[in-house]
């Protein structure tokens, strides 16, 4: 049954690929399973007729048989060679097109949930694994190929049973029981090896393959020399595969027993059948010629038998194919169109999408309204009963420890998580009813741990808002806003230049930088009509110098929207017009500074600490002295000199 379900995936997959392909494919595939069977029996004719033909010559009724047996002969082996060069050509296209549709079906069903949640779950994340594994490794690019073989073996093996019939009707059920048990033995053997791959031994490969692409990455290259990891990741690694392989090896070896009992149903089926063939053919109840087809015709039947590697791939794209529907199913992603049609639908990503949504503009409004949220369903809540409302355009900053929960909050009002109690509403309209399209036109953000695209800086910056991508001059002023303006002078190939060192003309940049670009990308939103803009720790990675660049220019850039700051560094955060300070999941303090400072509570505790280390440290940079003195200018941020001390963030 679970055969028959994976087989069906792997066919839908193919007809979404090509559905001509296929089907040109399936006529083809016939053809060359029944070419066999055919050669056989005009190798019976031939071999018939040929006595008769020597003796009475080619005129003679014989020789004529004999001569129509030698074409059919062949004609069958040239159609075989001819079909087996066009089924080649097929499979190529149909290869290729097999694998735009499996890696846009694992692209679709990763991209689509709005919620990032569902991609939290470890089954999730295991089978986006084996897809990536399987894409990387090229499976599918044989599938088409593999596929045919087995249909075409299995249609001559069915034939060759069939040709077996005249002679005695158990010959063919004997040698297909035969078959039937053998197969059973080695599929069970596989199967078992895939089933302990993917659960007992899966998390161990995953582990040894992380340790493996340790080795290999660029970016953990200096730590592992400095701390002198390398001998430590290679035994972990190598100890780490054996026991996944152990695993999988140990589950193959309980089912050798089933190994060995279809190896013996083989050789007694055929040892039956053969020797009855020779039985008869010896007291001459058979003649040459039908000795000949059915002798054939019995060793024919093995190709109903385990094809070994066309066999196994075939399992394992419908094993993955299923798996990957599945996912597609789950996650809600519309089926992957296509190359073809998909190519015709391409939207210019610098013009806007005419179905796109129309969206409202202008300053965002927040509420929050009792809601409570824990990463695992009845784990303990990270965030409980917070009641927060920003008023559209207003200037925030949520501060607190480490954990406190303010990364959390930030997710669940980009509105990746869906809260576990109570709502999040945007412009007043519930989180949960607003869709992917309207919710990334109103929002502009930068995580503490954003992504460094290895695309060119283009992309780099113009992710934030794709309608801009084309408009130079708006990427520019977004780059010149985050302080980066002498940036794309410095780089080769300018908005073009790819932004990783792998590629040609390629360029790394520094932390700062990535941070500065990353920065752009979230004013780029804000260009694009973005009405709320949410920067989580936008300076973590810059010099005291950018930082209070970047916070002197912070009134302009954000004039006319909602601002959500997250940051450790209450210098800098202390001219928004409310300071939020989260504590265990709750809001403990809300105020603006001097509110928060009269109440002398944890934020002023905070304060004082960090203001104390500033003084510490002010007297040898009296740069950063000066700017302390400086009017109350801006609404959020002033120097960001000051270290609070704490650890580096795990969010
Ligand atoms: N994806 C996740 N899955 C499970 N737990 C998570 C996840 N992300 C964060 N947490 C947990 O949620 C809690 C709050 O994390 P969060 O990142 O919101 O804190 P934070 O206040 O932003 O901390 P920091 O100041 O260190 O950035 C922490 O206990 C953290 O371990």
């Amino acid at each position: 049954m679970e055969r028959l379900r994976h087989a069906k995936a792997l066919l839908i997959l193919l007809w979404r690929a090509d559905r001509h392909l296929v089907i040109w494919m399936a006529l083809l595939t016939v053809v060359l399973g029944l070419l066999p069977n055919a050669t056989v029996l005009a190798t019976g004719v031939l071999v018939t007729a040929l006595p008769d033909a020597v003796r009475d010559g080619l005129d003679s009724p014989a020789g004529r048989d004999a001569l129509i047996g030698l074409t059919l002969v062949t004609m069958g082996f040239f159609a075989s060679g001819v079909g087996l060069a066009v089924a080649r050509l097929l499979c190529e296209l149909m290869n290729t097109r097999l694998m735009q549709v499996v890696s846009h079906t694992a692209g679709r069903a990763c991209l689509t949930p709005r919620l990032v949640s569902e991609l939290d779950d470890p089954t999730v994340m295991g089978e986006l694994d084996a897809v990536r594994d399987f894409e990387r490794t090229g499976l599918f690019l044989q599938t088409s190929w593999a596929l045919r073989i087995v249909v075409s073996m299995r249609i001559a093996g069915a034939g060759a049973a069939l040709i077996l019939l005249p002679f005695a009707w158990w010959a063919p059920v004997v040698l297909v029981c035969g078959w039937l048990v053998a197969n059973r033995g080695s599929s069970r053997w596989l199967e078992r090896g895939f089933a302990t791959a993917r659960t007992e031994g899966g998390g161990r490969l995953r582990r040894a393959e992380y340790l493996r692409g340790l080795a290999l990455r660029p970016d953990a290259a200096k730590e592992l020399r400095v701390f002198g990891l390398a001998d430590w990741i290679n035994g972990q690694y190598t100890a780490t595969w054996l026991q996944a392989m152990s695993a999988i090896w140990r589950a193959r070896k309980t089912n050798v027993r089933a190994l060995a009992l279809g190896t013996g149903a083989i050789v007694t089926s055929h040892a039956v059948v053969l020797g009855a063939l020779t039985w008869e053919a010896v007291h001459g109840r058979l003649s040459v010629g039908a000795l000949t087809i059915y002798g054939l015709a019995a060793l024919g039947t093995s190709e109903l038998g385990f094809l070994g590697e066309p066999h196994w791939r075939v399992a394992r794209s419908a094993s993955l194919a299923h798996q990957l529907l599945d996912l597609e199913k789950r996650l809600g992603a519309r089926p992957s169109v296509p190359a073809a049609r998909a190519r015709a639908r391409v939207v210019h990503c610098a013009e806007r999408d005419p179905r796109a949504p129309d969206v409202a503009t202008g300053p965002v409004d927040i509420r929050l309204e009792g809601v409570t949220f824990g990463y695992r369903a009845g784990g303990p809540p990270v965030l409980s009963n917070l009641d927060v409302h920003i008023p559209a355009g207003q200037s925030i900053a949520i501060v607190g420890a480490n954990g406190a929960g303010k990364t959390t909050l930030i997710k669940l009002i980009c509105g990746l998580y869906e809260p576990t109690a109570g709502r999040v509403l945007l412009d007043g309209r519930d989180m949960r009813t607003l869709d992917a399209a309207t919710l990334s036109a109103r929002l502009g953000v930068i995580f503490q741990n954003f992504v460094r695209y290895e695309l060119p800086l283009r992309e780099n910056v113009g992710f934030g808002s794709l309608p801009l991508l084309a408009q130079e001059d708006q990427l520019a002023a977004a780059l010149r806003a985050a302080g980066a303006a002498d940036l794309l002078a410095d780089l080769p190939r300018g908005w073009d230049t790819v932004l990783a060192r792998g590629y040609p003309g390629g360029v790394d940049l520094s932390g700062g930088q990535w941070q500065k670009v990353a920065l752009a990308r979230a004013l780029t939103a804000v260009r694009g009509g973005a009405g709320l803009l949410i920067l989580d720790e936008p300076t973590a990675n810059l010099d005291v110098r950018a930082e209070v660049d970047l916070f002197e220019r912070f009134l302009d850039l954000t004039r006319d929207i909602t601002t959500i700051l997250v940051s450790h560094r209450l210098w800098s955060v202390r001219h928004a017009d409310r300071i939020v300070v989260l504590a265990d999941g709750h809001v403990v303090e809300d105020g603006d500074h001097e509110t928060l400072m009269a109440l002398e509570g944890r934020y002023a505790r905070m304060f004082r600490l960090q203001a104390e280390r500033f003084d510490d440290t002010h007297t040898k940079r009296p740069s950063v002295t000066a700017r302390r003195d400086e009017p109350t200018r801006v609404r959020v941020g002033s120097p960001g000199a000051i270290s609070d001390g704490r650890q580096a963030s795990h969010a």
